[in-house]
C-alpha cells in the first residue's frame, strides 16, 4: 500500500473521480473534478483518505451512509451525493450525449428530468444472518459486504419508516447464512416485498415468516423465492387510470414520479396511432397507459407480468382492445410482416438492449416509435440502428430516474418521413 496525493480532473461513466498520472488513470470513488485529494493505493486500486483541496461543486451529502468505506458509510447505492445539483445534472445529461456520440447520432437531448430524493418506491436491500440476527441494508460498491442502513434518502417515507418492521422480517427469514435480496415496492395498500435467496425454507420457518408477517402493519404481501407466503392485501399500482397487481418481484419502473414522465411522453408521441405494439411491455406500464386511446398488442417473456396486464385491462373500463403475447423476443422478434399491423411501437427492454428486433423494425413502415431505455450505451447502438433504416429521431428526453447512482433513463422518440 502506498499513499499518492492526485488531482482529479473528469469523472468517469460509474461517478468515480479520474486523475490521470504517468502510470495511466487512476479512478478514485467519492471525488469530484477539482478535488486535490490523498489516496492509498493498494494493487491499482485507490482508497480515498482525505480531501485536501474541494472542489467548488462539492457539497455535504444528504445521506450519513454515503461516503468512503468507515463505520455505517460505504453503502454503494449512490455514487455522486457530494456534487452541487448543477454539476451532478450536467454529468448525467452528459451520460446519454456520449453514449450518441459515440454512435455519431446526431440528435437533441434535452434537460436531464429530475426526481426528488424520498420518491424511489423500489429498493433492492441485501440481508444476511448475523451473531445477533441479521443486517439490512446495501452492498458496499463492488463487495458483498453489507452496510447497515438506518435511513435511505431516495426511498420513499413509507419505506424508510418502515425500516425497523423490514429488519425484523429479514431477522425471521435470515434462516440460511447466505445472504439474500429483500426486494420491496411501496405499492397501494402496502408494501409488497419479495424475497429471493438461495436457499430453502423448512415448514416451520415458513410458519414462522407468516405468522411475523401478520404482526407488520406495513407489510400487504411477503413472497419467498416466488412463492406467495402471505397475501394481506394484493399490492396494487396505478398505471394512468387502470389499477394493476403486479407480480411479486415483477418489474415495475423505480420511481413513480420518473413514470409518469416516461409514460407521458411515450402516450403523447405514439397517443394518435389506432394499433400500438409494445415490445417487452412488463406489466402494462406503457400498454395499459396507450389503451385509452389505441389498440394495443403487449408482448413480452414473463408470464405472470403479462397475467397481470392481461387481468388489469379486463377489469378496466372505457379501454381500445388490449392482446397480450407471451413471446422471446431475443430469439423470436416480431417480424417484418407481423409490424405491418401497427402505426405506433413502443419497446422497453432490459439493460442489453434490443438489437435483433431493431432489426427487423429498421425495415418496417412503423410510423412513430418511443424507445425506452435504462441504458444509455445499448440504446445508442440500437437508435443507429433505426436511423439508418430512415428513422428520424425527433427528441431524446434523460430522466432521473436512479437519483445520484450512475444510471439514467432515457426515452427517445422517432418517426418515420414520409417517402
Ligand atoms: C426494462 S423492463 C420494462 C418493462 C415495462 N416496459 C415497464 O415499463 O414496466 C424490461 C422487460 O423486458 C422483459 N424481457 C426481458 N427479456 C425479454 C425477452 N427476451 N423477451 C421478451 N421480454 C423480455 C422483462 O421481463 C421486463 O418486463
Amino acid at each position: 500500500m502506498s499513499a499518492q496525493t492526485l488531482e482529479i480532473t473528469r469523472l468517469g461513466g460509474q461517478g468515480d473521480g479520474i486523475a490521470d498520472t504517468p502510470a495511466g488513470q487512476v479512478f478514485v470513488p467519492f471525488t469530484l473534478p477539482g478535488d486535490v485529494v490523498n489516496v492509498a493505493m493498494d494493487k491499482g486500486r485507490a482508497t480515498l483518505m482525505a480531501v485536501l483541496e474541494p472542489s467548488p461543486d462539492r457539497v455535504t451529502p444528504p445521506c450519513p451512509h454515503f461516503g468512503p468505506d468507515f463505520e455505517n458509510a460505504g453503502c454503494g447505492g449512490c455514487a455522486l451525493q457530494h456534487q452541487a445539483d448543477e454539476a451532478y445534472r450536467a454529468w448525467k445529461r452528459g451520460l446519454v450525449v456520449a453514449a450518441l456520440e459515440s454512435r455519431n447520432i446526431d440528435a437533441k437531448v434535452g434537460a436531464l428530468v429530475s426526481t426528488a430524493p424520498g420518491t424511489r418506491r423500489r429498493v433492492v436491500f441485501a440481508a444476511r444472518r448475523t451473531d445477533k440476527g441479521a443486517i439490512l441494508g446495501f452492498n458496499k460498491a463492488s463487495s458483498h459486504q453489507i452496510v447497515k442502513i438506518e435511513t435511505c434518502v431516495i426511498a420513499s417515507p413509507r419505506i424508510n419508516q418502515a425500516l425497523p418492521e423490514l429488519r425484523r422480517l429479514a431477522t425471521t427469514v435470515a434462516v440460511g447464512k447466505e445472504a439474500f435480496r429483500f426486494s420491496v415496492l411501496d405499492a397501494l395498500p402496502g408494501l409488497d416485498i419479495a424475497i429471493d435467496a438461495p436457499f430453502k425454507l423448512k415448514e416451520p420457518e415458513r410458519l414462522r415468516i407468516i405468522s411475523a408477517t401478520r404482526a407488520e402493519p406495513s407489510v400487504a404481501r411477503l413472497s419467498f423465492n416466488d412463492e406467495i407466503l402471505i397475501e394481506k392485501q394484493p399490492p396494487e399500482l396505478n398505471f394512468g387510470s387502470v389499477v394493476v397487481n403486479p407480480p411479486p418481484g415483477g418489474f415495475v419502473q423505480a420511481s413513480n414520479a420518473a413514470e409518469l414522465v416516461m409514460g407521458d411522453l411515450v402516450c403523447g408521441h405514439l397517443g394518435k396511432s389506432k394499433r400500438v405494439v409494445d415490445l417487452f411491455s412488463g406489466s402494462g406500464t406503457f400498454a395499459l397507459r396507450l389503451a385509452q386511446n389505441s389498440h394495443v398488442h403487449a408482448v413480452e417473456a414473463d408470464g405472470p407480468a403479462l397475467n397481470a396486464l392481461d387481468r388489469a385491462a379486463r377489469r378496466a373500463h372505457g379501454l381500445k382492445p388490449v392482446t397480450v403475447e407471451k413471446r422471446d423476443l431475443f430469439r423470436r422478434p416480431l417480424m417484418l410482416a407481423e409490424l405491418k399491423a401497427y402505426q405506433g411501437l413502443v419497446f422497453d427492454p432490459p439493460r442489453a438492449g434490443a438489437e435483433v428486433q431493431v432489426g427487423d423494425i429498421a425495415r418496417s413502415t412503423v410510423k412513430r416509435i418511443a424507445a425506452v431505455s435504462c441504458n444509455p450505451t445499448t440504446l445508442a447502438r440500437d437508435l443507429e440502428i433505426l436511423i439508418k433504416g430512415g428513422y428520424k429521431a425527433l427528441s431524446v428526453t434523460p430522466i432521473d430516474q436512479f437519483l445520484w447512482s450512475s444510471h439514467v433513463e432515457v426515452v427517445a422518440l422517432l418517426e418515420r418521413p414520409k417517402r
